[in-house]
């Protein structure tokens, strides 16, 4: 049987982008569906835009920061509509490369939303296209709860575009997103809330980051409200749509904002695929994949958010390449899910790679934590009161780094290198020969004595007390 193309991707975001271009390359004909822009959520309404948006309400921090450091009179008046405009006019210039690179690699890019005809025909604005392989990466969507005035919430898609900034927003979530956007809009100067329902931000990480992090959100300016549910929400003025919302919360307070965001997290976004058309399973709304991204049908694979495994763009462009390898060198890949490096960029930024204390636990090492934390160098003259945290999780049987964590200044850049560090297997002992960098917060890295001991299973067997 003779198809149109080796290869059909639909979804040209991280994923799809990559593993388009590296299969033409090496010979494929391609073709890749996109319903909306090139790059994805990353370039288009994530990773990058973010990124812009943090940076842009960092200044703020600065402006004060700035004075202790003999600056006079910094202050400034921010103009919304031109971060809004100037990142936009960024993103548009990131498409024309994506569209580039996908022309030279040869790639035909096809306009609209893909559909399955069968398990080897898909369907895009009524004409159908066949092929050998079909490729799934078309990533996920904000999932929002169903409630009494949902619809007067926005998603973290929105909040790229604003017409305006509010004065007084709400952040419900606890997750990379909601803490992310809590200190975007903080920083940009709006009074902001961040309202979560369980215990503490950031389920997932090691409870001391969680901890620490929130404590320094707060003293950021955020108000973050722990246990905290909505209720309702509905229109000040119904004649005014646009207008203040006023909210119920689930204890009976009730407060009003200018905008609320929901940031609970991300779905497959699989609407409409017609998967029944060609059989192709699901779990749990995810696309099932074996460990070479297969599905159930053998002609279909499928990488990124939409199998849900780590929602991370480096993630979904390494799944790609693990498909590449598994196509053209018939090697069947294991993509390692362990020590994966990731920062949120909240402010301050968390970095962290590997098992966190509660996770060594869990997975039953025998292990020690040193930990941490500091006024950095920074801010000795500048006045903030910020401290940075450092913490680092050792197995006590081959003396192997299990996890690294930070939160404060770089944490995201500096992270990255310790995940080289946890990929080779570096030991403890490796970390205490190599040389610090002075004067930097990562020295710390490098310099955890038994001063640094935390109070824990090991530490408390042979009587050392981490010391503040
Ligand atoms: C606000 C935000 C910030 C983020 N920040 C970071 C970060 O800092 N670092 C990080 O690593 N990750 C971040 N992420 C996560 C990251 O964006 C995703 O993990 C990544 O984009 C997933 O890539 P993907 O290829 O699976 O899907 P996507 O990048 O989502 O691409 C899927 C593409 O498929 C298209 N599509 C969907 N259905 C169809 C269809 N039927 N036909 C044709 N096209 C279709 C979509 O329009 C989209 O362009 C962030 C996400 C968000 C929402
Ligand atoms: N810096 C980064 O790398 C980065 C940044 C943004 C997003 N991302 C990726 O995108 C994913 C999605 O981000 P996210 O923040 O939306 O999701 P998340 O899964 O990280 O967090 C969702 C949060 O919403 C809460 N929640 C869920 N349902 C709720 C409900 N009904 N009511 C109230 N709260 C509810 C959850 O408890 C959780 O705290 C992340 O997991 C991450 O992988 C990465």
């Amino acid at each position: 049987m003779s198809y149109q193309y080796d290869l059909f991707v639909i979804g040209a975001g991280s994923g799809g982008v990559r593993a388009s271009r590296i299969a033409a390359g090496k010979g494929y004909k391609v073709a890749v569906a996109e319903a909306s822009a090139l790059g994805g959520t990353c370039v288009n309404i994530g990773c990058v835009p973010k990124k812009l948006f943090v940076y842009g309400s960092e200044f703020s921090h600065a402006f004060k920061d700035a004075q202790g450091y003999g600056w006079e009179n910094v202050s400034g008046e921010f103009n919304w509509p031109t971060l809004r405009d100037n990142k936009t006019a960024e993103i548009q210039r990131l498409n024309g490369i994506y569209q580039s690179m996908l022309d030279r690699a040869g790639v035909d890019i096809i306009n609209g939303y893909a559909r399955f005809v069968d398990e080897h025909t898909v369907e895009v604005n009524g004409t159908q296209y066949t092929a050998e392989k079909i490729l799934i990466a078309v990533g996920g969507k904000p999932f929002i709860p169903e409630f009494k005035g949902s619809d007067l919430v926005v998603s973290s898609n929105e909040m790229f575009f604003l017409e305006a900034l509010p004065k007084k927003a709400l952040v419900v979530g606890g997750g990379y997103i909601a803490v992310e956007f809590a200190g975007i809009l903080n920083g940009l100067g709006v009074d902001t809330t961040l309202s979560y329902r369980g215990e503490q931000v950031l389920r997932g990480f090691d409870q001391d980051i969680r901890d620490f992090a929130q404590e320094e959100y707060k003293k950021a300016g955020v108000d973050v409200q722990l246990n905290t549910d909505v209720e309702s929400i509905q229109l000040v003025d119904s004649s005014n749509p646009e207008g203040e919302r006023l909210v119920r919360f689930k204890d009976g307070r009730e407060e009003i904002f200018g905008l609320i965001l929901y940031a609970t997290g991300r779905i497959p976004y699989t609407d409409s695929l017609a998967l029944d058309k060609a059989g192709i399973e699901t779990e749990k709304g995810a696309i099932k994949v074996d460990s070479n991204f297969t599905t159930n049908v053998p002609s279909v694979f499928a990488i990124g958010d939409v199998i849900n495994r780590l929602q991370l763009t480096p993630v979904a462009i390494g799944e790609a390449m693990a498909l590449i390898s598994y196509w053209f060198e018939g090697k069947a890949v294991t993509f390692d899910y362990d020590n994966v490096p990731t920062a949120v960029f909240s402010q301050p930024q968390i970095g962290t790679v590997g098992l966190g204390e509660e996770e060594a636990e869990k997975r039953g090492y025998d292990f020690r934590v040193y930990q941490t934390d500091f006024r950095a160098m920074k801010h000795t003259l500048s006045g903030s009161t910020e401290r940075t945290l450092m913490k680092m999780v050792v197995d006590n049987k081959t003396d192997k780094v299990l996890g690294a964590h930070m939160v404060g200044d770089y944490a995201g850049e500096i992270i990255q290198g310790l995940g080289v560090a946890l990929k080779a297997g570096a030991t403890k002992a490796d970390f205490d020969s190599t040389v610090g960098v002075h004067p930097t917060s990562a020295e710390e890295f490098v310099t955890f004595s038994e001063a640094s001991l935390k109070k824990g299973n090991w530490a408390k067997k042979q009587g050392y007390e981490y010391q503040r």
